[in-house]
């Protein structure tokens, strides 16, 4: 068979945390995504040649594109000087909360695996990935690496060592996303955050994430919503995105299953038990945030089941 000499890979935007699961548990979105195309040179280098679609906000330096850094752990794990270039087309907004980072790190990893003839499985590349939000947001948090890589719902039962459990997705479960116009740092966002947790709200933290694991494995989608809660980011987090709790109400009241923070936000993401209430949520929202006079971008989306993944080989 002929060698490969370029890759191009997408991966999908995620959600991570999902409420109450705080750094163990992320999805993967349909929506929108990265693409990243690997080819060899002969530099004995990683060289970003190019990014597409950021405005000129990403690095091109190899040591701070997450694309770069995270092929550098997985050659470095090979023992490997072997050169690539990369090519981003970034798809995803920067600072959204949507896993931006992650996808690029995702998809880079994924090409350039395929581009070595595989000598990875998918799971066996997030550890790569994690060493990239390592430089994006100074955390090696797996809740966005992980499910762009793999799809679906994952739960990073441990990291050390790093344990991931692949959930099931139950049907008709749809997401809307809304994505108020400000970008938030996922570094300034995790700044925020308390360094202690009560014996209270560690109690109510466990019973939520016990009973989402325990909703998606019964496809029991009122438990998913009973348990959609998060006592221990939310309420630092929801003072930096205006129209949170507004936002909240007027969803619930309009039939939602559960709403919460996208990562470190600003994107909230909104459970629905279908599409079509999916849509009718966007709908409240967007009427909401223009009666504040602010602006969102509202994304539909059923769950990602396939992760990253090659689009074209030659
Ligand atoms: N390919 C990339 N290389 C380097 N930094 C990136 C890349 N993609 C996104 N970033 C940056 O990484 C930082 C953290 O991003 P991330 O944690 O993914 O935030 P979010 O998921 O909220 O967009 C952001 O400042 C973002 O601009
Ligand atoms: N668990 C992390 C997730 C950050 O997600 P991002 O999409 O905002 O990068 C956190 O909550 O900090």
């Amino acid at each position: 068979m002929r060698a490969l000499r370029r890759v191009k890979a997408f991966a999908p935007a995620t959600v991570a945390n999902v409420s109450c699961g705080f750094d163990i548990l992320g999805f993967a979105i349909e929506a929108l995504g990265d693409q990243v195309t690997v080819s060899f040179n002969d530099e004995a280098r990683l060289r970003v040649l190019r990014i597409e679609g950021d405005g000129g906000k990403l690095p091109l330096e190899a040591d701070k594109n997450t694309c770069a850094v995270a092929i550098h752990a997985m050659l470095l794990h090979l023992g490997s000087r072997q050169g690539m270039d990369i090519i981003l087309e970034k798809g995803l907004p920067l600072g959204s909360g949507m896993g931006s980072s992650a996808a690029s790190a995702a998809a880079a990893l994924v090409a350039a695996n395929v581009l070595l003839g595989e000598p990875f499985t998918k799971a066996q590349l997030v550890p790569f990935a994690m060493e990239a939000e390592r430089v994006a947001c100074g955390a090696a948090h797996a809740d966005n690496v992980a499910p762009a890589i793999l799809g679906g719902f994952v739960l990073i039962r441990d990291y050390h060592p790093l344990d991931l459990v692949p959930l099931p997705v139950p049907e008709g479960l749809y997401c809307t996303l809304l994505h108020p116009h400000l970008e938030l740092r996922t570094e300034d966002a995790r700044s925020v955050l308390k360094q202690q947790v009560s014996l209270k709200d560690a109690t109510v933290q466990s019973g939520n994430i016990a009973g989402l694991v325990a909703g998606l494995y019964q496809n029991d989608l009122a438990l998913v919503s009973r348990s959609l809660k998060d006592v221990i980011a939310e309420p630092s987090r929801a003072l930096l995105i205006p129209g949170f709790y507004a936002l909240r109400t007027a969803v619930m009241q309009e039939g939602a299953l559960g709403s919460g923070i996208s990562g470190s936000g600003p994107t909230i993401f909104v459970m629905s038990p279908s599409e079509e209430q999916a849509r009718r949520v966007g709908a409240v929202a967007e009427a909401l945030y223009q009666e504040l006079g602010l602006g969102l971008d509202v994304y539909y989306s059923a769950i990602n089941r396939q992760g990253a993944h090659v689009l074209e080989t030659a």
